[in-house]
This record gives C-alpha cells, structure tokens and sequence, in this order.
C-alpha cells in the first residue's frame, strides 16, 4: 500500500534547511526566481533537485507525463509560459506522492489549493484558476527551462517557503550550503548581541553609512 506517502516522509532536507532568503544572500548570484511565483498554500517548504518539464500553455499533458518520468525525490520544474489555467490539481498530486515526487514549480497556473494543502504536497505556481486544460502536448523533459526569469536545470537544487524561491545551479549548491552554514551561525551570534542592547547599526558597523 503506497495510500499515506505524503511529503511529511522526508527526513533529510538537502538544503539543511536553509530558507530561501538566507541560501540567496549566502549564493551571492541571481538565483532568486521572481517573486509572482508563490506557495499555493501557507507554510508549505519545497525541496529538491529539479526534474524540468517543457510544457505549452494551457495544455498539461506534459504534466501527466512528467510525474512517470521524474525520478523519486525530484522537484518538477515546469515551464508552462504563465499561462492562467489549472494546469495541475489533486489528481496529479496524488499521483505524484504515489511516485515519492518532492514537490512542484510551475510557471502558470494550479487548482484544487484546500486539497492539496490537506494532501500536504508543495506547490509553487505563477497564479491560481479553476480553467481546464487541452491535453495535447507531451512536453520535453530534462532541457533548461525558464521559471521565474530563471534558467532552471535538471539537477539543480530549488528551494522554496514562504519568502520565495531560489534555484541553486548543482554545481554551485555545496559551496553556497556551507556559505548558508556559516551565514546562520555569524546571524546567531549577531542576534544574541542586539539582545544584549547592542544596535544593528553598531554590528553591522553601518554607523558612518549613507547621507
Ligand atoms: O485536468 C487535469 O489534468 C489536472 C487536474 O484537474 C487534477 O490533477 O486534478
Ligand atoms: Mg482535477
């Protein structure tokens, strides 16, 4: 019985758990996918190397088919032009648990948010819609695609909260988790100094900064 896989199985987060904001400052790159692109709903964490999907707007069939091709663990990255459809619903979530998927990116359009959300699978999309799609293209898998205004490519690490997304090139993503690592444990200290009445300006030696 696979009933009962939901993301909630994932033990061991790739990222270290790093949020977005801080894996884009510690990357120092435009990794930052733009910020239209949104949790479908609250509190939802996506991660996970990227499957890309190549769809045509307002057309999923290239969905259905990327849920058999992705590799467990994947994060589908598709690139459906931003068109404003329900390219993706409760159905294609439940078969993508049924595949141990880790999550979804779509640049375009979801529906079925409230079951999904119960379903507790990460959906990061463009917009919302109720629209039906056509079921015409098959799609092209594992090519660079366009998400956000970001090239995305098969492998690279995206991650995802209520802050936005971010796309680590694979290449680059161990050197920007020790970065994030370091960048959290210098935050800390920081932050264990502002609560001993020390000011940002002071530790962040911004007193003599601006006009
Ligand atoms: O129309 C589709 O193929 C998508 C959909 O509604 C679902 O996944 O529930
Ligand atoms: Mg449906």
């Amino acid at each position: 019985m696979n009933d009962g896989v939901t993301n909630c199985e994932v033990t061991h987060d790739l990222a270290r758990g790093h949020s977005s904001a801080t894996l884009l400052e510690a990357s120092k790159l435009g990794i930052a996918l733009s910020p239209e692109l949104r949790s479908l709903w609250a509190g939802a964490r996506l991660c996970g190397p990227a499957f890309t999907v190549q769809g045509a707007g307002g057309d999923n069939l290239a969905l259905h088919h990327a849920v058999l091709q992705a590799p467990p663990g994947s994060v589908l990255v598709a690139d459906l032009g931003g068109a404003r459809f329900g390219h993706w619903g409760e159905v294609l979530t439940v078969a993508a648990q049924h595949r141990r998927l880790a999550g979804l990116l779509i640049d375009g359009g979801a529906r079925d948010a409230a079951e999904i959300e119960a379903l507790g699978f990460p959906v990061f999309s463009r917009n919302d819609s109720i629209l039906g799609t056509r079921k015409d293209f098959r799609g092209v898998f594992g090519r660079p695609v366009t998400v956000g205004g970001i090239t995305v490519r098969t492998g690279d690490l995206v991650v995802g909260d209520g802050d936005g997304v971010v796309a680590l090139p694979s290449a680059e993503a161990d050197r920007i988790l020790d970065r994030a690592d370091a960048r959290v444990a210098h935050e800390r200290e920081l932050m264990a100094r502002v609560r001993e009445g020390r000011s940002t300006l002071e530790l962040y030696d911004l007193e003599g900064a601006g006009r």
